[in-house]
């Protein structure tokens, strides 16, 4: 296992390139099941998930090939349309293979993704929805097994926002009988981004980016060239670390217009920020003020950054509110940041947090993705040493972080323990 050693107190400051978004390139990932030519994708994060999206879609026989950012996949010769507990138990996104093996082969056994840290994960809308469009749908085993017919399009309303839900049905859609119409469907960036893979694959979709998303079937879809969109959690991280820190950061090839509630609650903390179309520049040169916020579905707060302005409110002049309600079992990070000496108390789904002046260095535990960024940031704001263990969990959606974060003149070291 490895650990990151993090000693305190360095201002950020310099240039960091933001990556492709992991919560974008996992769907896009799994729409080359969709077509049998070629998936050429740009701007892949190298992450832990994008390894094992890309070790599951090999194990049904697509041809993966990795160069530098780039991913070419070739679904031609597909031998299996299961995917093992095994991968997905480490994956939710896993999945994500359900609607395009449904829709393009008629058949499918995944493993049911299970809960999380954070909370549980149903899929039972994704489940819903195929079974709405015509497919016989069993839970085998904590398999859910699948066969059909070519899918009918027909209106889904799902019953609350879901992003994966939407990406699934999208991709369910884009191949069935007729059209297809998602009511309260995710407006999330991602959402987006993979409708313009989708589309530049010969799909038809309309609305991606409201709450009303249209889809006319087709026949078939080809091969096509894609660009992941940049990462507006990985932006968020660095620009809150920037802000904790006191520093000066420019964000490039990141995306302000994704990301306006963050940038605005960075605003209201004292940060200086300034952007233009594909860079933000965060500069703060005092200790911040406290901000709070609760989370929502995008255009919301983003749930994934939850954790983040939480270590930053630690040592804010004043009191917040961090209400968390997209999962039941998100604020892992308390007690942690607990151990750096934060003053939070959970009341049902808040932390309220008072502010301290300072924080000192402990030895620290990842519990998932987020609460990992968020312990980073807290670490590099307090003063001394810490040790950040089980950093397996930032590793799955953070590329290179302590590579970037030295580069920015963070005091940080990856550690074998
Ligand atoms: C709306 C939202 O903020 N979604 C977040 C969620 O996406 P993710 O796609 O993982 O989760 P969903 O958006 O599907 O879930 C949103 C809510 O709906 C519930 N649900 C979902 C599907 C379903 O079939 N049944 C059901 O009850 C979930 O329990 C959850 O409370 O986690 C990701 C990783 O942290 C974030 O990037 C997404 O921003
Ligand atoms: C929790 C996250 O990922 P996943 O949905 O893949 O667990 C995340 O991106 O913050």
């Amino acid at each position: 296992m490895e650990k990151l050693k993090i000693i305190g107190g360095s201002r950020l400051c310099g240039t960091v390139k933001i990556s492709g978004a992991k919560n974008a390139a996992l769907p896009i990932l799994a729409a080359c099941l969709l077509t049998p030519e070629d998936l050429i994708l740009h701007n892949v994060p190298d992450l832990a998930d994008v390894r094992t999206m890309l070790r599951l879609l090999a194990g049904m026989g697509v041809r993966c090939r990795r160069e530098g950012e780039d991913v070419i996949l070739q679904a031609s010769d597909i031998r299996s349309t299961v995917a093992p507990y095994e991968l997905v138990k480490t994956m939710r996104a896993s999945i994500l293979v359900l609607c395009p093996l449904a829709t393009r082969f008629g058949s499918a056994r995944v493993s049911l993704p299970g809960g999380c840290a954070i909370g549980a994960r149903p899929v039972d809308q994704h489940i819903q929805a195929l079974r709405r469009m015509g497919a016989e749908v069993e839970i085998d085993h904590g398999f859910v097994d699948l066969q059909s017919k070519r899918l009918k399009g027909c209106k889904i309303v799902t019953d609350m926002v879901t992003v994966t839900g939407t990406e699934n049905i999208m991709m369910a859609a884009v191949l069935a009988e007729g059209d297809t119409i998602i009511e309260n469907a995710a407006r999330e960036p991602e959402v987006v981004d993979l409708a313009n893979c989708l589309r530049a694959m010969g799909a038809r979709i309309t609305g991606d980016g409201t709450s009303r998303i249209v889809i006319e079937g087709q026949p078939a879809l080809h091969g096509a060239e894609h660009t992941v969109v940049s990462d507006r959690i990985e932006a968020g991280t660095f620009a809150v670390a920037a802000v904790a820190t006191r520093g000066d950061v420019l964000l490039s090839a990141a995306r302000p217009a994704d990301m306006t509630v963050v940038l605005d609650k960075l605003r209201a903390a004292g940060a200086e920020v300034t952007t233009g179309e594909d860079w933000i520049r965060i500069r703060m040169d005092r200790r911040p003020l406290a901000v709070s916020v609760r989370t929502e579905p995008h255009p919301g707060f983003p749930t994934d950054m939850q954790a983040q302005f939480m270590a930053m409110d630690c040592i804010a002049e004043g009191t917040s509110h961090i209400t968390e309600t997209i999962f039941e079992n998100r604020f892992m990070h308390v007690p942690e940041l607990q151990r750096l000496g934060a003053d939070i108390q959970v009341e049902g789904h808040t932390a309220v947090v008072n502010g301290v002046r300072r924080l000192e260095g402990a030895e620290l535990m990842a519990t998932d993705l987020r609460a990992s960024a968020s312990l980073v940031i807290a670490a590099l704001a307090a003063e001394g040493e810490s040790d950040v263990h089980r950093i397996y969990h930032l590793d799955r959606g953070y590329d290179r972080m302590e590579v970037k974060l030295s580069a920015l003149g963070a005091n940080i070291r990856r550690l074998s323990e």
